[in-house]
């Protein structure tokens, strides 16, 4: 493993932490290039300015960015092309191979990638050994539908705070035996990005990121009229009946809310409780947000680790501060956390927060947070939460808790979002298709009908007698 991490370069030796699996928080610094095409990790091809990159749990600087301006794109990109041409030339049963032996790097290598995404994004190591589980898993299924279909290539441009653990997807898919530039990563900002959106070889844009970001992002593309999916925010809500199975209400309300940090994109975070219930769901949930175990995201039992950056930080508690002015209670939560450990004092961690008293207008309610900050409003009757759910520009997800099977499909059929889920939530399996409605994007990502948004359709007709003319 210390081998494969070769490119990592530790701190000073004498500095590391006795090492349970490989890595400790504070001890990785990556001077290695994070660019990736043409079959090997590169610099930007000008002495751009380097942007430093932070690990969330330290606040150390982790790694520097170097931006690829034109020249990186159009090399990354021409390279990308060519690599279409080798791809889509094997069979379906070659591409089939490669992605099943990418799978399978990625399982042998799960807990050296699981670490490394901890250090770069700052989510707990139990949550990032999932997640690479669903990278695998979503590999190995469109693996099984590649057999029969032409294949892509792609440029893949990171999100500048968490620049590390695509480089190593890329690396992965080299050792698999992918074309060169199959699977290629550009880094930067909005600047390579909008770089991306506009290369005249660029054949179709996929993003996931926030709605304002997403408009531009269409926009540009549009005067390529290129196709786009897009992966937008979301305010969900989760609807909770009285007749629900309370502790699985809570439990479902606390996975809607907080796994990484509150940064995810489908969480419920409008929790309506039926005012009869609101009581003892408030007292029970409150309880245990407040056992959530807040730390060091590298140790087995931490639960919550750090936000991303520390200016997304400020940005969710001024959300709580908003809303306190707006009339909320914050039930728990809702301030910055220092763990003890002295290492982890510059990470951009706080406690997760319940917000009580909340009201449909006030802005925690209306925006997304992107945080642990979960809202908890009440309602009377199944047609006014209805409506309240909805009256949202977004709509990407929403649950319902009820053990009345009947309701639980009424209510569904009319909440306005693409993936709903009855009595659970957050639940993402690669075989079923994942995207929003309204404003929270276009197209889907996950199951079949993804690949109908990534292929064109040609239609061939093939004459056998004579052209029939009226001429
Ligand atoms: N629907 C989904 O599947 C999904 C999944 C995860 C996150 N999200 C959403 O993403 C958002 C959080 O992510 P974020 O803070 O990285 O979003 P963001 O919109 O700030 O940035 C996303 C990406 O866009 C790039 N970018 C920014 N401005 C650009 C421009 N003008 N041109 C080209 N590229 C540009 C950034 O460099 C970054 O890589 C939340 O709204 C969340 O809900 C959606």
């Amino acid at each position: 493993m210390l081998q494969r991490l070769g490119p990592f370069m530790r701190r000073p030796a004498g500095q590391l932490a006795p090492v349970v699996r490989g890595l400790s928080s504070g001890s990785v610094s990556i001077k290695v290039p994070l660019n990736f095409w043409a079959g090997k990790r590169r610099a930007s091809h000008e002495k751009c300015i380097k942007e430093n990159v932070y690990e969330p749990a330290t606040g150390k600087i982790l790694c520097h960015l170097e931006p690829c301006d034109a020249v990186d794109v159009d090399q990354a990109v021409k390279a990308a092309k060519l690599a279409f041409g080798h791809w889509s030339k094997m069979s379906g049963m070659e591409r089939a191979r490669i992605m099943i032996k990418a799978a399978h790097i990625i399982e042998s290598r799960r807990e050296e990638i699981a670490q490394m995404e901890v250090i770069d994004n700052g989510k707990s190591i139990t949550e990032a050994r999932l997640d690479v589980d669903s990278a695998r898993l979503c590999i190995e299924y469109y693996a099984g539908l590649a057999n029969t279909l032409a294949g892509n290539s792609m440029v893949f441009k990171p999100s500048p705070l968490t620049p590390v653990t695509a480089v190593m997807l890329a690396e992965i898919y080299a050792e698999a035996g992918a074309p060169e530039s199959l699977f290629s990563v550009v880094q930067g900002g909005q600047e390579t990005g909008s770089l991306l959106c506009h290369h005249p070889d660029v054949a179709k844009v996929s993003f996931t990121g926030s709605v304002p970001t997403g408009r531009k992002i269409m926009e540009m593309a549009s005067k390529g009229v290129k196709p786009v999916t897009l992966e937008l925010g979301g305010k969900s809500p989760l609807l909770i009946f009285q007749d629900s199975d309370l502790e699985n209400a809570v439990r479902g309300a606390l996975m809607a809310n907080f796994l990484s940090q509150g940064q995810v994109c489908s969480n419920g975070t409008r929790v309506f409780v039926h005012e009869n219930i609101l009581p003892q769901f408030l007292e029970e949930v409150v309880k245990r947000t407040q056992r959530i175990e807040i730390g060091d995201p590298l140790l087995d039992n931490t639960r919550m680790g750090a936000l991303v950056s520390q200016p997304h930080l400020d940005k969710v508690l001024s959300f709580v501060d908003q809303a306190k002015k707006e009339g909320a209670t914050v039930l728990c939560g809702g301030e910055p956390f220092v763990p003890t450990d002295p290492k982890l004092r510059g990470g951009y961690y706080m406690t997760p927060c319940v917000l009580g008293e909340c009201k449909d207008e006030m802005t925690c309610v209306r925006e997304e947070i992107f945080g642990p900050v979960m809202s908890v409003l009440s309602f009377e009757t199944e047609e006014e939460v209805l409506q309240r759910a909805n009256d949202t520009t977004m709509g990407l997800a929403a649950g319902v808790f009820t053990r009345d099977v009947k309701r639980a499909h009424r209510v569904v059929e009319n909440l306005k979002a693409g993936s709903c889920f009855i009595n659970n939530y957050n639940i993402t399996p690669v075989e079923v298709p994942f995207g929003g409605f309204k404003m929270s994007g276009i197209g889907r990502e996950n199951g079949q009908v993804t690949i109908e948004y990534y292929s064109q359709l040609k239609t061939v007709f093939v004459e056998m007698g004579d052209v029939d003319s009226l001429f």
